[in-house]
């Protein structure tokens, strides 16, 4: 499996000192930054949107992994695209037209990443699965931080790293120090955090203590 890579959600920072917080995660060892996109519609709860990522790339160059919990995500790649994005994550129900929105996230130089929530089964993104770059596995319902994790959902996590040994794999929602031998144990790589990590009084520990536990599983 891939190396481990920790992306501290910023859903759980300080939004009006947001460009602080992020150097701050990065400080502490992050490797991505993973921007958390609502829109109301396909999630109940409003955050950010592609002005918030321009701003911000002004101030860092770091991997921003931006997750779109958004109705017709079509509409939004040109302008996460310009913003700076380094990976645009769509929800495989926000639409039917997967393959050519894989295609158009290529096209403008982001990779793409497909995303399944909690009651999504494994199998409909199975072959899809192979034509990403990042898949991600919601471990709570999409909308919100500070929710408890579901560990029903790393069965569609070990279906998946069976299938794709070599791909990315990201968890996200609930992760701590309590369950992330579990992730890991399942084949996850890529782990989001936003509770744990912003909440911590050390969150440089907590980062490093996800990062040892991803990369001794897959040794
Ligand atoms: O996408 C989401 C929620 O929809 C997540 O990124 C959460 O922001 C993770 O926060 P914690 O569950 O770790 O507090």
């Amino acid at each position: 499996m891939p190396s481990a890579k920790i992306a501290p959600s910023l859903l759980s920072g300080d939004f009006a000192n947001l460009a602080n917080e992020c150097q701050r995660m990065l400080k502490d060892g992050a490797d991505y930054l993973h921007m958390d996109v609502m829109d109301g519609h396909f999630v109940p709860n409003l955050t950010i949107g592609a002005p918030v990522i321009k701003s911000l790339r002004k101030h860092t160059d770091a991997f921003l992994d931006c997750h779109l919990m958004v109705a017709e995500p079509e509409r939004w790649v040109d302008d996460f695209a310009a913003a700076g994005t380094n990976l645009f994550m769509f929800h495989y129900e926000a639409t039917k037209h997967h393959e050519a929105l894989i295609e158009r996230i290529r096209n403008h130089g982001m990779k793409a990443g497909i995303a399944i929530k909690p009651k999504t089964p494994v199998d409909a993104i199975l072959s899809l699965a192979g034509q990403v770059d990042m898949v991600l596995v919601m471990t709570v319902e999409p909308g919100f931080g500070g929710q408890k994790f579901m560990v029903d959902c790393l069965s569609k996590v070990r279906a998946l790293r069976q299938a794709y040994p070599d791909l990315d794999i990201e968890v996200d929602g609930g992760l701590d120090l309590t369950n992330i031998d579990e992730a890991a144990e399942a084949g996850a790589n890529v782990i989001v955090a936003g509770t744990s990590i912003f909440k911590a009084d050390k969150p440089a520990e907590v980062i490093a203590t996800f990062r040892n536990t991803i990369n001794a599983a897959s040794a």
